[in-house]
């Protein structure tokens, strides 16, 4: 799947483009798109909430997207291949550039997304088994109500990773802050090396006037516990939507005594490029400049900051945004490609691709780099479909082709969720009132009979974490891919 070209970077062939892309199998698109939301001021909604936790709020179903928040984190696992090629490599410095790429690349989806996952319910699951076409399967589970807890475990020949995520929001009236709590944890197959990053923080801005968008902020340090390397990943905070440095993100891979050994620098919702320290430090500032020169100019950028100009002119292409000394390959970000045509065969096959440049063609590369990860482009149709990737678009299909029965615990199994997929507003609104109040009733009744209401997650374990002091996690504890439910009940 990748090749090196050679100037020494990374190129991906048939990855993105691939008709057939690999990580693709289901449906492209959801049975209908998002209802709008203008008749609804969000405002007046969060109004009584301003300085408080939200994690008690429910907001209209329009809100919401129809994805569980554990399905949401499935979403983490759509670039695994990053951690075979990191496991693969035997260079510390090279595999500690693909886990941050992956890092990075379970941020991408974020992008534009701006509805409200399904707060899970306590004790629901959801699973996504991909051990034979990608080499992993992933698990999750709701393992507290309040504060909510979501653990996920998943692993495959070449890695575990795993962890836990409280996404804790606060609004504060023109904004939400979401500072998540938790640690992830990645360990990889061949070295038994240990990896482990926190969740970045993130605001959503604009919620009551203006065009509302994502903003991740603050800094990702993934840190390797064998051998004391480490990068922290700055995210620039951005200021207006329209800024695209916003999602602009750039940090160095250095060793215990803090020597900087590699720059990592690219865009959370694009790409991750890495290039020597030196290279970074004499071209990025007067790269940066001229990006944003050519921006005010609202110019498409072709990049010569640091490198090599590009080749004359002739229409502006994926491939003008490398710098690299050789003749440019086709490194850079993709076209839009078409990927929801249906043929007849019942597959979905592109047969078109269009030569419509997205705002993903923003940053050129500096000299010398290598690209790590780069974001498939999503659908065209995406918008329609709350911004959905083609990858969370498949999320929720009900396809146990041949395969063993879900737990009644699965999310997929949740009326309200499939019911806002289909269309139905009201209905989805109603089910997500009853599943809430038969939560609470459940909690009631067991108190009374003087019963823990808090019974315990079935494939968690609270405990403290193997490699970090003074810190939690929890723990697998394998038993769900014996596939036995006859202790799980049905929660919906
Ligand atoms: C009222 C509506 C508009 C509010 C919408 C809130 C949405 C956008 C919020 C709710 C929970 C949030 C998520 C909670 C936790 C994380 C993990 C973090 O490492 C990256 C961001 C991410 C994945 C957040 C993305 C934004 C998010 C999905």
């Amino acid at each position: 799947m990748m090749s090196l070209v050679s100037n020494g970077a990374v190129r991906f062939e048939s990855f993105h483009d691939d008709p057939e892309d690999v990580i693709h199998t289901g449906r492209s698109q959801l049975p209908t798109t998002a209802a709008s939301r203008e008749q609804i001021s969000l405002w007046s909604v969060l109004k009584q909430s301003v300085g408080k936790d939200l994690s008690r709020l429910t907001v209209p179903v329009v809100f919401n997207e129809p994805l569980s928040f554990l399905q949401r984190l499935g979403e983490y696992m759509e670039y695994s291949d990053l951690l075979r090629l990191a496991d693969e490599q035997d260079d510390a410095v090279k595999r500690l550039e693909y886990v941050t790429a992956f890092a990075v690349s379970t941020l991408a989806s974020n992008r534009d997304r701006l509805s409200k996952p399904f707060n899970p319910l306590l004790h629901e699951t959801y699973e996504l088994d991909r051990l034979e076409d990608l080499g992993f399967r992933f698990v999750c589970e709701q393992v507290s109500h309040h504060p909510p807890i979501s653990a996920f475990h998943a692993d495959g020949p070449a890695f575990r990773f795993y962890g836990s995520i409280y996404p804790k929001l606060k609004f504060w009236g023109r904004s939400i802050d979401c500072q998540p709590k938790g640690i992830l944890t990645l360990e990889l197959t061949k070295r038994n090396e240990v990896y482990t990053w926190m969740p970045i923080n993130c605001s959503i801005h604009n919620l009551v006037m203006g065009k509302m968008y994502i903003d991740l902020h603050g800094t990702l340090e993934v840190i390797c516990h064998s051998n004391d390397l480490s990068v922290k990943v700055h995210f620039k905070s951005s200021s207006s939507w329209l800024g695209k440095e916003a999602n602009h993100i750039e940090g160095y891979i250095v060793d215990k005594s803090k020597k900087k050994l590699r720059a990592l620098y690219g865009d959370w919702s694009e790409f991750l490029a890495s290039c020597g320290a030196e290279t970074f430090e004499a071209n990025f500032a007067a790269w940066d400049k001229e990006r944003k020169e050519h921006k005010e100019k609202k110019q498409p950028v072709v990049g010569t900051g640091g490198g090599h100009s590009p080749p004359p002119a002739r229409r502006f292409s994926t491939t003008d945004m490398l710098s690299s000394p050789e003749p440019p390959e086709d490194i850079g970000m993709p076209l839009v490609h078409c990927k929801s045509t249906k043929v007849s065969s019942g597959k979905k096959r592109c047969d078109k691709t269009c030569s419509k440049i997205t705002h993903l063609s923003v940053l050129p590369l500096l000299t010398g780099s290598t690209v790590l990860w780069r974001v498939r482009p999503r659908p065209p149709i995406s918008e329609q479909f709350y911004h959905f990737t083609l990858f969370a678009m498949a999320l929720n299909e009900m396809n146990t082709n041949g395969r063993a029965p879900l737990p009644p615990t699965d999310s997929r199994l949740r009326p309200d969720v499939r019911l806002m997929e289909d269309g139905n507003i009201d209905g989805a609104a109603t089910e997500k009132h009853r599943l809430e109040e038969k939560q609470r009733d459940t909690r009631t009744t067991l108190k009374k009979v003087k019963q823990d209401p808090h019974k315990a997650p079935s494939w968690f374990t609270q405990g403290p974490h193997p490699f970090v002091k003074d810190q939690d996690t929890w723990h697998f504890n394998g038993c769900y891919w014996n596939r036995d439910w006859s202790n799980s009940e049905y929660i919906f």
